[in-house]
């Protein structure tokens, strides 16, 4: 029986996009269900952005069928998804106390206390210029904004690309005690050993196809490895 909570926000199927030449993402099935952290993987190049970027509706000429709640992105699935993209998306002349006041203008859903809590957590002054900011502060300033959205379905392209290894473990803490128990949290990373503990599920996707969809619990148990020797292997790198 499907219950509630087993039901999935997030259904694709055959999902298929083709730019001009290059044929990113085919044929891919995948269901999502609530109250889940789930780790897209793949090497460059495998469509991982590309799928992020149709299920944001920033990508709308593909074939197949993906339904979020129910809808096709539209601005109804724009509300519940909060999308942390892997640039920066920031004008030069902002301040972080102005981006927070966008933020707080644009999402009924956005916690502007909690934003500051995070800030101060990862030593972001609110009054620092955006463009003064080192990679990896940016990084961090725009996970606290994106986690501070009341979402259903967290999506982070690459959150802890740029910041160093000691704030990683902080990083990922606040991504764990920052969502709704019944959101979706998608990450897509190539940092697997320093994630993977957090996951519950994992997507490969290789050459644009769905290589694999499992618990990583289940993998670890069934290989006796972890999720970045699994990879390694898969994709001998
Ligand atoms: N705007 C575009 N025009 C043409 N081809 C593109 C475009 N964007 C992506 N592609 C191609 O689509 C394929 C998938 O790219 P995509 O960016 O989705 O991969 P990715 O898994 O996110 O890679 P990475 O890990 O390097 O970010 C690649 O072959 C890429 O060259």
């Amino acid at each position: 029986m499907t219950t509630e909570s087993t039901k999935p926000l997030i259904q694709i199927r055959g999902l298929t996009k083709s730019y001009s030449q290059t044929t990113a993402l085919k044929n891919v099935d995948l269901d999502m269900v609530p109250g889940q952290i789930i780790g897209l993987l793949g090497p460059n190049g495998s469509g991982k952005t590309t799928l992020i970027k149709i299920m944001n509706g920033l990508l709308r000429d593909y074939s197949g069928e993906i339904l979020i709640d129910g809808h096709k992105p539209d601005a109804y699935t724009k509300s519940i998804i909060s999308y942390l993209p892997d640039d920066n998306y920031f004008s030069d002349w902002m301040k972080a106390n102005d981006a927070l006041k966008i933020f707080e203008d644009l999402y009924a859903d956005f916690d502007i206390a909690k934003a500051l809590l995070l800030m101060k957590r990862l030593d972001l002054n609110p009054n620092m210029r955006i463009k003064s900011m080192s990679k990896g502060m940016k990084e961090k300033f725009q996970l606290c904004l994106v986690m501070s959205r009341k979402a259903r379905i967290y999506i982070l392209d690459e959150p802890i690309g740029g910041v160093d290894p000691a704030a990683r473990e902080l990083i990922l803490d606040i991504i764990l005690n920052n969502y709704a128990e019944d959101a979706i949290v998608l990450i897509s990373t190539h940092l697997i050993s320093d994630i993977e503990k957090i996951f519950d599920d994992v997507i490969f996707l290789k050459y644009g196809e769905l290589a694999m969809h499992k618990n990583a619990e289940q993998l670890r148990a069934e290989t006796g490895k972890s999720v970045d020797e699994v990879f390694r292997e898969v994709f001998k790198c």
